[in-house]
């Protein structure tokens, strides 16, 4: 309940003035409604249609009254026509309204959504680190969807609240005893029905991990498609994927079974009700005719409201794990915030360094408490415009010693100083933005590769584009390509190989002209007559950049200033690559002559 409330207040934030407008406009209409219903009876009776005096109806004799001012051939008319009118009135606030509840709650979704993914963009790297990305997917889609339509439920809820309690004021008018049997029937079979409303909660959160899982195993599945092509597991997948959806089905007509069954309760109570009502009020309470059929007709409309207000309300607790998921996810975002605002680029000058990164006594757990520790105390220091290569066995801590030295995380112990300085949280955006990051997994926009360029560097020129090509030896493919630089690339960039792909992020590594680059395995797809052009280009760039390599083909460090061994989280040996290659009984020395033994 607490995070529906959450959702509903973010409603009034985001719809304001709309939104009471909105509620007053559909009370409104429940109101006409209800006048139309309550003044026909009466009125056809007053107009000689039903023998019915409505002298002892309250309220509706003031309102009845004039048409007996009328002459009487033209009471039906006037009666018919003023009923029209008002049925006409309402259709068209109904109309008005249906398109404010439409812009109310489509601009919600916007709002939600928006504000989720700018929550996620703002959040810091270790969040990332610590969540599955298909379970962001699930609760941007999903969750989302079911939490916008069950705020706006809510809403409508309070709205046919009112109009019940209208009603039941209306009610009250007419009979006291009468309409407490009905409220205390109606509370009875309320009573009963909050099972159906736990049984609906329980089954929300069964759809939530569903969903979840459905998102979540899709996207290992197209991500893995060629694994699953390649080892000729699709049988296998395809009974995952039949299971999950019959727990889905199930999950989902099980609900819809607890909402019929709801609703069946509904109908029976109603009938046993009516007719019980109906006999006690001619026969005990002797009730007049004109007064039962008034009650009758208030009731026949009251009661469908109390079932609208139970389904709507199972509906909502079928939706509160949304509520939860969501609220979760924006608290989880806003506790690892990391960025206030987007203009943080403009904001914040890229550091100029002057003489170099360096780390001392750092420590880093993944886990935060566990004692596997990725890195176990570092400290090194890499000399500005110098080359420094990190080699390692794989799980080394390489890729996480970069995230370190970047500030895209923080260490549980030791600092990172630039120029001597220690790396506070803001710094770390200045430092960002001096580098120029290619990971292991190179990733490609589904665009053109023009604005795959430009994303970096949105300034550069066509000349500026073509030597960043250059620079990563391709141009040469680029140029052959049918559109060139405008060519689209597919998902991911599926259309180019493993290789050409590494060289066009390679290019738009470059383009942004960093005073830091640094290369995670950035040409490991790349044949060796391209990776030596790379290396000539890296060199050329000694002196002017900062260049940090993670390689693990030793061949393409051979020009390092100065190279780190990592092993199990330490740093075992440094030095220059000439000097660590002649220590053979070193681990860089035995790796170098394992991978020449390969290689011969
Ligand atoms: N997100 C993570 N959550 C938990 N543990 C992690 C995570 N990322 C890395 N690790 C662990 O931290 C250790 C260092 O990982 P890291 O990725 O830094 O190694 P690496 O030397 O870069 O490996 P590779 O050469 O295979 O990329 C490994 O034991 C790894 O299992």
């Amino acid at each position: 309940m607490r995070h529906l409330l959450i959702y509903i207040k973010k409603l009034r934030e985001f719809a304001g003035f709309k939104l009471y407008v909105n509620l007053v406009g559909m009370t409104l209409i429940s109101f006409l409604e209800g006048i139309g219903i309550f003044l026909l009876v009466p009125a056809l009776g007053l107009i000689g249609i039903f023998p019915l005096d409505t002298s002892g109806i309250p309220f509706v004799s003031y309102l009845v009254n004039p048409l007996q001012a009328i002459p009487e051939g033209m009471r039906l008319p006037v009666l018919l026509g003023g009923f029209i009118l008002l049925i006409a009135g309402q259709a068209l606030m109904q109309r008005k309204q249906t398109n404010l509840n439409l812009e109310i709650q489509h601009g919600f979704i916007r709002y939600l959504r928006v504000e989720i993914y700018q929550g996620l963009l703002q959040a810091n790297w270790a969040f990332f680190l610590r969540n599955r990305r298909s379970d962001f997917t699930h609760v941007m889609t999903n969750e989302l969807m079911r939490v916008s339509m069950s705020t706006y439920l809510a809403l409508r809820l309070t709205t046919t609240l009112l109009f019940t309690a209208v009603q039941i004021g209306f009610a009250l008018w007419l009979s006291v005893k009468l309409t407490a049997m009905v409220l205390i029937c109606g509370l009875a079979v309320a009573v009963y029905s909050s099972k159906f409303i736990k049984r609906s909660k329980t089954m929300g959160d069964q759809t939530s991990e569903l969903a979840q899982n459905y998102i979540g195993g899709m996207t290992d599945h197209f991500n893995g498609m060629k694994d699953i092509k390649s080892n000729m597991t699709e049988a296998k997948h395809l009974t995952w994927f039949r299971t999950l959806c019959a727990q889905m089905e199930n999950n989902l007509v099980h609900f819809g079974k607890t909402q019929s069954s709801s609703q069946y309760v509904y109908k029976v109570a109603s009938v046993i009700l009516i007719s019980l009502f109906v006999f006690l009020s001619l026969e005990v309470f002797l009730i007049p005719a004109e007064k039962l059929v008034l009650i009758i007709v208030i009731f026949s409309r009251l009661w469908p409201k109390f079932s609208t207000l139970q389904a709507n309300w199972e509906q909502i607790a079928q939706s509160l794990p949304a509520f939860k998921s969501l609220a979760d996810l924006q608290r989880d975002c806003a506790l690892a915030k990391e960025l206030d605002s987007f203009d943080i680029s403009s904001k914040r000058k890229p550091v100029r360094m002057g003489k170099g990164i360096e780390c001392s006594g750092i420590y880093y757990r993944y886990d935060g408490s566990g004692s596997s520790y990725a890195l176990h105390d570092i400290s090194l220091s890499i000399p500005v415009n110098s080359m420094t290569a990190i080699v390692g066995k794989s799980g080394a801590g390489k890729s996480t010693l970069i995230d370190i030295l970047i500030g895209l995380i923080r260490p549980e112990k030791g600092e990172v100083l630039v120029d001597g300085e220690s790396l506070a949280n803001d710094d770390s955006f200045s430092l960002r933005r001096s580098v120029s990051y290619v990971s292991q997994d190179p990733f490609l926009f589904h665009a053109s590769i023009r604005e795959n360029l430009l994303i970096a560097s949105p300034d550069a020129s066509e000349e500026q584009m073509w030597e960043a090509l250059q620079f990563s030896a391709s141009d040469e493919f680029v140029r052959n390509l049918p559109q060139g630089l405008d060519t689209v690339l597919g998902d991911r960039g599926v259309r180019l190989s493993g290789g050409e792909r590494q060289r066009i992020v390679l290019a738009r590594a470059i383009l942004r002209k960093p005073s830091i680059l640094i290369l995670d395995e950035a040409t490991s797809a790349l044949d060796s007559e391209n990776e030596a052009k790379i290396q000539n280009a890296l060199d050329r760039l000694k002196g002017r950049t900062t260049i940090i390599v993670i390689a693990h083909r030793l061949s393409t460090i051979r020009n390092a200033d100065q190279v780190l061994v990592l092993e199990k989280g330490h740093v075992i040996q440094r030095g220059g690559f000439q000097q660590l290659s002649a220590d053979t009984k070193g681990t860089f020395g035995k790796l170098l002559e394992f991978q020449a033994g390969v290689h011969a």
